[in-house]
């Protein structure tokens, strides 16, 4: 590990080597969790490389996931999502707001502007563990063999670097009696959630008239966010909003993972981790600074969030350090669950 290597950013978006990382107890490993916790409370994203996470586990997701968003609808519908908001499993198809493209009233066209839908769809999994809360809903075998074991792999392989990126952030937290193990206790329940997305091809100019989008700015909800982008993508799509709100790209980065931190670690750290807002994008800047073409197809693409939640009746309460014990005011939020933050924040987002 060189500190060339460690210091390098893209659009203010700094690298964390975890190469030196191990199990988490040399001083070196330390070094690395301290600087991922600056880069986690400054910028609230990070790439990191050398993760121990094997590249090929991450190709394998993308060709599956090729191969499951190929499938016919009828196909893709052999595991459809539920209707209830909150049981995010399964397949969603694109967007059902796709048929007010044909809206001409010049109002109602500059309301949906705003609202830009998302021209994507998704297939979310999570802990295939009995009683887990949110049973997955998996295609018949028979629609794609080997589909379910090769998401239940992924599902396992992100959790193992869940680990090691909370024992990171608890190492590198500037109240030194925090133990490393720290985040541990309050994940044991892996309530995390793997989509697959797919971002369809459509026309530049269906962007840039706002008729489609992609998804609109937001933060995620939970302790972070382990985003895997294509790396056979080279465009990207990814945008981070800066401290100075200006949107960047945060492009694919072959050998590395974004990570972002969410906003109930936010809370939890009493807003000294930040939850950086985010978005994607169809527009992009012209090819080799050539005018933009109206008529080119954006093509499509692929990414992964793993997003990673506490159990869901782990108490949130501001961690110690985060705030002054002398002064109880100082605390900026009540202690809440996971599940009742989450619930809180779902149904402000079905509103
Ligand atoms: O597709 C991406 O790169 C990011 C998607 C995202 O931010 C999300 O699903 O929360
Ligand atoms: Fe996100």
């Amino acid at each position: 590990m060189t500190e060339a290597v460690t210091d390098r950013t893209i659009n203010g978006i700094p690298f964390i080597d975890f190469g030196d990382f191990g199990d988490g107890s040399s001083p070196a490993a330390l070094a690395i969790g301290r600087k991922f916790f600056a880069a986690c409370k400054d910028t609230g994203f990070a790439y990191l490389t050398n993760t121990g996470m094997p590249q090929a586990a991450i190709d394998e997701m993308f060709h599956w996931s090729r191969k499951f968003f190929a499938l016919s609808e009828a196909d893709k519908m052999s595991a459809p999502r539920p209707k209830e908001g909150w049981w995010h499993r399964g397949y969603s198809g694109v967007g059902k707001e796709q048929g007010s493209q044909n809206e001409y009233d010049p109002v109602k066209l500059a309301a949906l502007r705003k609202t830009s839908p998302d021209y994507k769809e998704s297939f979310d999994l999570g802990s295939p563990a009995p009683g887990a809360r949110l049973p997955n809903v998996f295609p018949p075998p028979h629609v794609l063999p080997g589909f379910q074991d090769a998401c239940l792999a992924f599902f396992g392989a992100g959790r193992a670097l869940q680990g090691t990126v909370l024992t990171a952030l608890a190492l590198g937290f500037e109240n030194a009696a925090m133990p490393p193990d720290f985040f541990a206790p309050f994940h044991t329940e892996a309530a995390n959630q793997v989509r697959l997305l797919h971002y369809p091809p459509a026309p530049l100019s269906s962007f840039l008239s706002g008729e489609r989008g992609r998804v609109v700015a937001h933060t995620d909800f939970g302790t972070g966010t382990l985003l895997f982008q294509d790396p056979a993508d080279t465009r990207g799509g990814l945008e981070v909003e800066t401290r100075a709100d200006e949107w960047v790209r945060a492009p694919p980065i072959q050998g590395a993972v974004l990570f972002n931190i969410g906003d109930l670690l936010m809370r939890w750290s009493n807003d000294v981790l930040r939850s950086t807002t985010h978005r994607v994008t169809g527009v992009f800047a012209p090819k080799d600074g050539a005018a933009a073409d109206e008529d080119e197809i954006v093509e499509g693409r692929f990414s992964i969030p793993y997003f990673m939640g506490p159990n869901a009746n782990a108490v949130i309460d501001c961690i110690e350090g985060c705030y002054d014990p002398a002064d109880p005011s100082s605390k900026k939020y009540a202690p809440i669950t996971a599940s009742e933050y989450i619930d809180m924040r779902m149904t402000a987002n079905y509103a």
